[in-house]
């Protein structure tokens, strides 16, 4: 996260640290509990690691330095990329982790809701982007579990932004046109998460965007409700 500050412990219950089991673990992406066995993350994050085997699910944790080899993780049982994924800038940029057992939810380690289709046009005003992400382009991942607000903007003005590329409607984009607050390598796969009348939505998953907080630059996450559908037939 560019331009952000440091979370309180429990302020984001849904977020989860995907880490993959190589040579050596590492923290690739964010991920947000959706239910007590399923995560939703970014196709990205998963695509050339698809073997479930080497993913360990860590929740309820607000530090990186908390995570050592007696801290304890979930198993991946099964990962869903999206059938229509290609790149992160084309769309499709989602995909669901089944845990290999359900999870107790606790104060550090609860759902988040998802936005139903009907609430696919709801104009929020209060959205965060967390992660353990950079803190500029040329970073690297980040001890504390960091946050940003940013303002969500329309179709319209996000393609005005990326001249290139096509801006569908199965994404949304949020920054500053000044730059300065964004999401970054790091933070992929994790929420965009608004509040609305007291509850917290899954908006967006953080997907892509040039380089990080730059003027004009939006980020560009998958747009969660209008994968509703999509998410209930493969978890239920
Ligand atoms: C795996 O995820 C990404 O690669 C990756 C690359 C990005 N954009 C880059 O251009 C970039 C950023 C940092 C280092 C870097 O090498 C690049 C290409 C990203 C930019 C944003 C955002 N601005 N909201 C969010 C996630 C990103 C994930």
């Amino acid at each position: 996260i560019v331009g952000g500050t440091d979370s309180a412990p429990g302020e984001w219950p849904w977020q989860v640290s995907l880490h993959v089991k190589l040579s050596r673990r590492r923290h690739v992406c964010g991920g947000s509990i959706i239910s007590n066995q399923w995560i939703l993350t970014a196709a990205h994050c998963v695509m050339s690691l698809a073997n479930p085997n080497i993913w360990h699910v860590y929740a309820g944790i607000l530090k990186q330095s908390e995570i050592n080899e007696d801290t304890p993780f979930f198993k991946v049982e099964e990962i869903i990329v999206h059938p229509q994924y290609k790149y992160a800038r084309t769309g499709y940029d989602i995909a669901l982790m089944k845990l290999d057992k359900p999870m107790n939810f606790t104060d550090l380690q609860l759902p988040i809701c998802l936005p139903s289709k009907e609430d696919a046009d709801i104009l929020y005003t209060d959205c965060w982007v967390i992660g353990w992400g950079y803190r500029k382009e040329k970073g690297r991942v980040e001890d504390i579990l960091q946050k940003a607000t940013v303002p969500l903007m329309s179709r319209e003005e996000c393609q005005a932004r990326y001249r290139k590329r096509r801006i569908g409607d199965k994404v949304i984009c949020a920054g500053y046109d000044e730059g300065g607050r964004d999401a970054c390598k790091g933070d992929s796969g994790g929420p965009l998460s608004c509040k609305h009348e007291e509850v917290w939505y899954l908006v967006g998953i953080t997907s892509w965007g040039e380089g990080c907080a730059r003027p004009r630059q939006p980020g560009v996450y998958t747009k969660v409700a209008e994968y509703s559908d999509w998410i209930i037939e493969k978890t239920t």
